[in-house]
């Protein structure tokens, strides 16, 4: 089973319920605080950590006096984005006192379903967290309409566990973990510490959410659970509403795990293996043998290049006598691949008139 003092990249999801009080309305400061404190301690012993936070509605929705009820699509857009300056700058201020510096990150569905997007964010995120930075993220709720909406941040969560390629997922929730049913309206439900595979049967246990705050429910978990694990990634539910919630995990508090699947690497190549490719790089000999050795594709190393493909695109990588070497998504279209083929990467600037990147494929997104 895993174990949240092992976790060396964590997301942890924290529910709206966990940051506005239900009953008054009011932010629960003293909670974040207490949270703070135990993100400074996975910071201090070294794990990166990003937090998803949700509350920006139920935050806005107080500010600008709107009822309980269901919101029409442009009342929850705006306490969203009332909402949600005041959601970052709460985590601003309950960080900055542990020495950690966050941002603010706010993504659609549309940034992962588009390669070039989920590529973009997943250097920033990089970039973010080599700067030891805790990124805060939630949906872009301003923007998202209904149809590229996720809704919930239970599977946004999931999608930035994916896309930062973290070993552990935490969703901090009003309920301690998963049960054989909605303990809200099942004495009866037993809740579950392990689930090694998530079965239709387990699905089916699977219930709506139980506070007018939140959105997903458990549905949305599982489907989170789903989307982490299968990418290697273990994912735990467990009560986040006490003062520091995830000492409280550490020192054994209830919770339920969800068994990665595989891990992250072997998710991730077998992602980029299965992918169509759009064109070509044909690499020299020198390149080959720095890909076997687990480096980048620099463009120094490219000799030719086929066919047409985008930023991000996934692309075949052969040798000059035509032997496939695998695949992999690169970071050029195939016009700019052509100009700087053959090129170092300090002379990129100067042959495209803006700086680019080192790579044309970063090691991490080839699968040979
Ligand atoms: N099988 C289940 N096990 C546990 N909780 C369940 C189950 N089915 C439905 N629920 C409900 O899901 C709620 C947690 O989800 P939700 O209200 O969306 O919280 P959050 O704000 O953490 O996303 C629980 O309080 C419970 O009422
Ligand atoms: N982006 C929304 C998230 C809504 C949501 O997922 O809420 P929850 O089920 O409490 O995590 C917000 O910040 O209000």
């Amino acid at each position: 089973m895993a174990a949240l003092s092992d976790a060396r990249r964590v997301v942890v999801k924290i529910g709206s319920a966990l940051l506005v009080d239900k009953e008054t309305g009011a932010f629960r400061d003293a909670w974040l605080r207490g949270m703070a404190e135990d993100v400074a301690r996975l910071r201090a012993r070294g794990a990166d950590v990003v937090l998803v936070s949700s509350g920006s509605i139920a935050l806005g929705r107080g500010v600008l006096g709107l009822p309980r009820s269901d919101l029409p699509l442009e009342q929850s857009q705006a306490a969203a984005a009332v909402g949600q300056i005041r959601l970052a700058r709460a985590w601003e201020e309950g960080l900055a006192p542990h020495g950690i510096t966050t941002a603010q990150v706010l993504v659609t569905l549309e940034d992962s379903a588009d390669r070039r997007r989920y590529l973009n964010s997943r250097a920033t995120m990089e970039a973010l967290l080599a700067h030891g930075v805790v990124p805060i993220v939630n949906e872009n709720d301003t923007v998202a309409t209904d149809e590229i909406r996720y809704g919930d941040n239970d599977r946004l969560a999931a999608q930035v566990a994916v896309t930062v390629g973290a070993d552990q997922l935490i969703l901090l929730s009003d309920v301690d973990g998963f049960y054989s049913g909605n303990p809200a309206l099942d004495a009866g439900a037993r809740r579950f510490d392990v689930i090694e595979r998530i079965t239709p049967e387990i699905e089916a246990m699977a219930g709506d959410a139980g506070s007018g705050l939140s959105k997903g429910g458990m549905k949305t978990k599982i489907l989170a659970a789903k989307t982490a694990t299968a990418a290697g990634c273990a994912m735990a539910i467990t009560e986040g509403s006490g003062v520091k919630p995830l000492s409280a995990l550490e020192a054994g508090a209830p919770v339920t795990w969800f068994t990665p699947q595989t891990d992250p690497h072997t998710a991730r190549k077998r992602w980029i293996a299965a992918m169509k490719p759009r064109g070509a790089l044909v690499v020299d000999a020198g390149a080959e043998t720095a890909l076997t050795a687990g480096r980048s594709l620099l463009p120094a190393g490219v000799a030719n290049v086929e066919g047409s493909f985008g930023r991000g695109d996934p692309v075949a990588i052969k040798t000059v006598g035509g032997a496939m070497l695998g695949y992999g998504l690169t970071r050029y279209t195939a016009a700019e691949a052509r100009a700087i083929r053959g090129h170092k990467s300090n002379e990129i600037e100067a042959i495209l008139g803006y700086p680019g990147r080192a790579v044309l494929i970063h090691r991490d997104d080839m699968a040979l």
